[in-house]
């Protein structure tokens, strides 16, 4: 059974769904959709349940891995691993070490980009007051602890960007 398990995070606004959206056109791999207790905006596709809907299935072993952020849920099912193939996966840092105990090959992508940049972004993204955006930017993150980790800067046109992903991807061994 070969299968790669790429795991992508990186702080809120590094553009986690909009390389995903690009890398999807251009690298045949399976794109894990996450179940989410809340719609999906416009950039992502998922899996939208309700909260009892998701606890039900928690319960019963649906989830490899599950976790909270800002009051909703977030779960991959374990039927959604494929194998002969490259699994793509948005997570929090939170949970690498559920999937490094699950599997063999796990590779950890952290998305990062300088703070002035993310600041703009965030700012043209305008999903949030400037207030809530600062917040965002302060926020201290814990140290990513991973086996297999790799800085990834999204500091290029996003389809640069996406081509140098997908170049990095399949060069994990
Ligand atoms: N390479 C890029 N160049 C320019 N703009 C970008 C690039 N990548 C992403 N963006 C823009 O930055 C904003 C944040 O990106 P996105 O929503 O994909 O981030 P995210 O990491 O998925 O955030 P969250 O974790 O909050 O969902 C979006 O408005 C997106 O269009």
């Amino acid at each position: 059974m070969n299968k790669k398990i790429v795991l992508l995070v990186g702080a809120s606004g590094v553009g986690k769904d909009s390389l995903l959206n690009e890398l999807k056109k251009i690298l045949d791999a399976n794109f894990i959709k996450r179940y989410i207790t809340r719609v999906p905006d416009i950039n992502e596709t998922n899996y939208y349940l309700s909260k009892e809907a998701f606890f039900i299935l928690k319960q019963n072993s649906f989830f490899i891995s599950s976790w909270s952020a800002h009051g909703n849920f977030y779960g991959i099912s374990k039927n959604s691993i494929k194998d002969d193939t490259i699994n793509i996966i948005s997570i929090s840092r939170a949970v690498i070490q559920e999937f490094e105990k699950e599997f063999e090959n796990v590779y950890t992508i952290n998305i990062v980009l300088d703070k002035d940049t993310l600041k703009k972004r965030l700012i043209k993204r305008n999903r949030e007051t400037l207030t809530q955006i600062e917040n965002r930017l302060n926020r201290t993150y814990t140290k990513i602890e991973a086996k297999n980790l790799i800085e990834f800067y999204n500091d290029n046109s996003i389809n640069e960007s996406a081509k140098k992903l997908k170049e990095l991807i399949i060069s994990l061994k």
